[in-house]
C-alpha cells in the first residue's frame, strides 16, 4: 500500500493515524484534506456497520483504498452508552467537554469498582473491486470521577487505562498509540494483510 485515505473528519483520530502509519512510509490523507466531501450519516446499529458505511462511501468517491474508524466509549454501568453515539452524546454539535460532563454526571453515584468500561474501535478497509475487511480493538479501563491530563481527545481525560495506570489523557501520543483500541485494531488489520503493510526497510 503506497497511500491510504482515512475516512475521518476527527482531528484527534487523524493525528493518531498519521503517527501510526509513519513507520510504513504510507502516505496518509484524511477527509480534513478534502473539506468538500460531505458528512456521511452514521445510520448503522453497530460500530462495524458505521465503519463499513464510511469506508465504502469514500472508497466509491475516490476509487482508492480507504480505511474508516468508528469508535467510542462503552460504560458498563450505563448499559453500554455512550457507545455508537459517543461523538454526539451531549448533542448534535459534537462537544467533547459536554460529553465528558454528561458521563461524569450520570456516574456521580456509581462506586469505583462499578465504573468499568472500554474504548472500542472498528476499522473497515474498503478496496475498489474487493470485499471490505473489518477488524476491531478494545482498551479496558474505568471512568474517573474527574478529568485527568490534557493529551488526546474526546473522553481521554476521564478514562483510566488499567494497563498503564494513568488516564488516557496523561499518556503521551506515543504511549497512547501503543495500547489504544485504534492501535490494536490496526495491528489486526496488519496481521491479516501483512503484504500491504511493509515497513520502509523491509
Ligand atoms: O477519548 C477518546 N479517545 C479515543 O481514542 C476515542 N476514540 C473515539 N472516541 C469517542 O468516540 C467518538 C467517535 O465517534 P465516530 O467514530 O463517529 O467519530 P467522529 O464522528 O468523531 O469522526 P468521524 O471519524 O466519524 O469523521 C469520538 O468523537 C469520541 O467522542 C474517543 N474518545
Ligand atoms: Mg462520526
Amino acid at each position: 500500500m503506497e497511500k491510504v485515505i482515512i475516512a475521518t473528519k476527527n482531528p484527534g483520530k487523524a493525528k493518531e493515524f498519521i503517527r501510526m502509519f509513519k513507520p510504513y512510509g504510507i502516505e496518509v490523507k484524511t477527509l480534513l484534506d478534502f473539506p468538500d466531501i460531505e458528512d456521511i450519516e452514521e445510520t448503522g446499529q453497530t460500530f462495524e456497520e458505521n465503519a463499513i458505511l464510511k469506508a465504502e462511501t469514500v472508497c466509491k468517491q475516490f476509487n482508492q483504498m480507504v480505511i474508516a474508524d468508528d469508535s467510542g466509549l462503552i460504560v458498563d454501568a450505563l448499559d453500554g452508552r455512550p457507545g455508537i453515539y459517543s461523538a454526539r452524546y451531549a448533542g448534535e454539535e459534537k462537544n467533547d467537554e459536554a460529553n465528558n460532563d454528561k458521563v461524569l454526571n450520570e456516574l456521580k453515584a456509581v462506586k469505583e469498582k462499578d465504573r468499568t468500561g472500554r474504548f472500542y474501535c472498528a476499522l473497515a478497509l474498503a478496496m475498489p473491486g474487493k470485499e471490505t475487511i473489518t477488524v476491531n480493538g478494545k482498551c479496558e479501563g474505568t471512568v474517573l470521577f474527574e478529568r485527568r491530563g490534557t493529551n488526546g481527545f474526546g473522553y481521554d481525560p476521564i478514562f483510566y487505562v488499567t494497563e498503564m495506570k494513568k488516564s488516557m489523557a496523561e499518556l503521551s501520543p506515543e504511549e497512547k498509540n501503543q495500547i489504544s483500541h485504534r492501535k490494536k485494531a490496526l495491528q489486526k488489520l496488519e496481521e491479516q494483510l501483512s503484504h500491504l503493510f511493509l515497513k520502509e526497510n523491509e
